[in-house]
Parts: structure tokens; C-alpha cells; sequence
């Protein structure tokens, strides 16, 4: 099976390098400037299940030739319109694309530019980040990629990017709900993203501030009633562990979103944030809180846009 990996940041480059490492038939999708980088330095990784270098195959954007079997999808979601048309002569009538990226907007623009049987579900969890050096820094051990059709059925595609996917060194997990773990995903992860960032802290700084326990409680029910309304509505055990992680006394968690924004890079806010009070307006489902950190960050982003 060939695979394309679209990017080679903190996800996909981690799990595609991952990937080659393993002996898979792997090929990064990279712009020019990343394309230099990785050429010069290789591709390296920085990790606590160990560090690698190496020499992945390269296609430039506006170089690619052929389709692939499957595509790892793993732009941030304010790069996704451009990159979907760079990747799209990679994809053929029997392509299937695995998107990484955080929430549910990016699946609707995947299936109106490429048809809905092309699209198939993704979860990612692994903290990192890239370095000065253009290094991929895990932050922590955890490290997962899950995957599914929409339907649940386990295809006999699903099942070759299964055998793909085992054993090359991350949790790998075909699921057959894969709709409902990305919007569990989604709850927490929005959360978490709502919860540090309003208050511009750990999920350990914020429990142990003044009402901050009630703020990330307050941010976890709003969200979680806007996906009950509009959403695949997750289970009780995503919801308790939700609950639990975000409300951890002395926990360092933070999400990546948390991190840009301390770098002062780009953040996702419409994807993560903005497109929950969307859906939830849509649904009649007020979020006063989630509406403050929503416009917080969107002053956020219109400064950097502005600089
Ligand atoms: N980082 C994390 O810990 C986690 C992130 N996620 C989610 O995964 C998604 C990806 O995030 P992450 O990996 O952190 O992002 P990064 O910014 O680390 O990596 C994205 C990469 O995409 C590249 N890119 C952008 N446009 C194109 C294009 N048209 N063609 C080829 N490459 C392109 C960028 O390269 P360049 O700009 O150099 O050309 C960049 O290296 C996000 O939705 C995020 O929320 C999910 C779980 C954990
Ligand atoms: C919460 C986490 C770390 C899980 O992968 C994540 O998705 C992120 O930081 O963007």
C-alpha cells in the first residue's frame, strides 16, 4: 500500500516517519521551505520512545505524479483549502484520505472537494510540537492514530491500512465507530483548548485558581450540550473521563492550540471553537462561556493577522 503523508509536522511527520522506519512505503507531501529543511537535516525526531533521523521520500507540491492508495492528511486547519488542492492529483477513484486534524469542519470540506467514499475517520492523540531547529519534540508518551469508515463497516481497505498501521512502533486502532470517538475527541479537546487558554494556564494551574474548577466544568457542559444537540452525542465513559482529566488537580496538560497560542503562532479557533457555537446556535443551544473564549481568541488571531 502506498501512503502519502501531507505534512510532516508534529503529526504527521511523527507518525509517517514512524511509518518508514517500519519498512512501509511512505512519501511526504511537503512545500518547498520544509521540503529544504528535511533534505538538509533529515527528518528528525525527538521522542521518549526514542529519538530518529532519516531520509524520507519527498514529493514537492505541484510535483506529484500517479495516486496513492491511502493519504494521511495532517495540515493545521487554517491550511487545509490550499492543500487540498495539492494533494488532489494523488487522489484516484479507489484513494482513501485519513485527516488527523482536530474537529469535525475539515470532513465536510473533505467530502464536498473529493466525494464522501474517498473520506474515512481519523483520531490523533500525541503532544508535539516543532522545534527552532524544525525537529519533531514528543512531549509525552502518548502516541495513537484510530481509523474507521464512517459506517463502521471494516472494508477490506480499512482492513489493508489496518495491517499498514499495526506494528510500527504507536497504538494503532481500527474502530467501528470512528464518528463517535472523533466527536469525543472533539469534547474534550475543545474543552481543553477552552479551558487553558481562557484562563492561560495548565489544567493543574486553572482547578487550583479561584472558581476555576467551576469555569472548567462550566466550558466541558456547555460544549458537551451543543454536541449532544447538534452531534454524534459521546458516551457516558468519554464524558467521565473527559470530566476527570480536565478537572485533574496538579495535571500539566495542555493541547497543542494552547502551546501556538503561547508561541504566538496561528491558532485553529474557528475550527475547535467557533464551530461548535455554530452548530450549537443552529441547534438552539446556548454557550456564554464558550462564546467569551471564542471572541478572546479571535482578538487573538485578528492582531497576529494584522501584525
Ligand atoms: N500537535 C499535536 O500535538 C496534535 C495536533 N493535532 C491536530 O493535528 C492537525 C495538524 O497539527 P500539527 O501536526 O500539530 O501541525 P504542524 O503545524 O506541526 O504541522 C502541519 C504541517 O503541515 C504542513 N503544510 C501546510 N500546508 C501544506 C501543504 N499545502 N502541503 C504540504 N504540507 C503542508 C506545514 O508545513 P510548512 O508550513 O512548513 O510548509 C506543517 O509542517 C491539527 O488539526 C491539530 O489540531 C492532533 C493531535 C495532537
Ligand atoms: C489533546 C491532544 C494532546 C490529544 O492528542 C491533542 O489533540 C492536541 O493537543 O491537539
Amino acid at each position: 500500500m502506498r501512503l502519502l503523508v501531507v505534512g510532516a509536522g508534529a503529526t504527521g511527520g511523527y507518525f509517517g516517519a514512524r511509518l518508514a522506519a517500519a519498512g512501509r512505503d511512505v512519501t511526504f507531501l511537503l512545500r518547498p521551505g520544509r521540503a529544504a529543511q528535511i533534505r538538509a537535516d533529515g527528518l528528525r525526531i525527538v521522542s521518549p520512545h526514542g529519538d530518529l533521523t532519516m531520509a524520507p521520500e519527498i514529493v514537492e507540491t505541484g510535483k506529484l505524479s500517479g495516486h496513492y492508495d491511502a493519504i494521511l492528511l495532517s495540515v493545521k486547519a487554517f491550511s487545509l483549502a490550499p492543500a487540498l488542492e495539492d494533494l488532489a492529483p494523488a487522489v484516484g477513484p479507489d484513494t482513501m484520505i485519513m485527516p488527523v486534524l482536530n474537529g469535525m469542519k475539515h470532513v465536510d470540506a473533505l467530502k464536498r472537494r473529493f466525494g464522501s467514499k474517498a473520506i474515512i475517520g481519523g483520531v490523533c492523540r500525541i503532544a508535539g510540537t516543532i522545534d527552532a531547529q524544525g525537529r519533531i519534540v514528543q512531549l509525552s508518551p502518548m502516541q495513537s492514530l484510530t481509523y474507521g469508515e464512517f459506517d463502521g463497516t471494516a472494508s477490506a481497505r480499512m482492513q489493508a491500512l489496518d495491517a499498514l498501521m499495526q506494528g510500527a512502533g504507536f497504538e494503532a486502532r481500527l474502530s467501528a465507530a470512528i464518528e463517535r470517538e472523533m466527536w469525543e475527541k472533539w469534547l474534550f479537546l475543545a474543552s481543553l483548548c477552552a479551558i487553558t487558554c481562557l484562563m492561560r494556564g495548565t489544567i493543574g494551574e486553572v482547578v487550583a485558581a479561584p472558581g476555576g474548577l467551576a469555569v472548567a466544568n462550566g466550558l466541558l457542559d456547555e460544549i458537551l450540550a451543543i454536541i449532544r444537540a447538534a452531534g454524534v452525542p459521546p458516551g457516558e465513559a468519554a464524558v467521565a473521563g473527559a470530566r476527570s482529566m480536565l478537572t485533574a488537580e496538579g495535571s500539566n496538560l495542555t493541547p497543542s492550540l494552547y502551546r501556538d497560542l503561547q508561541n504566538g503562532s496561528s491558532i485553529e479557533a474557528d475550527q475547535i471553537i467557533g464551530d461548535l457555537l455554530v452548530r450549537g446556535e443552529a441547534a438552539g443551544v446556548a454557550a456564554p462561556l464558550l462564546a467569551a473564549v471564542y471572541a478572546q481568541m479571535s482578538i487573538y488571531q485578528a492582531r497576529l493577522t494584522a501584525a
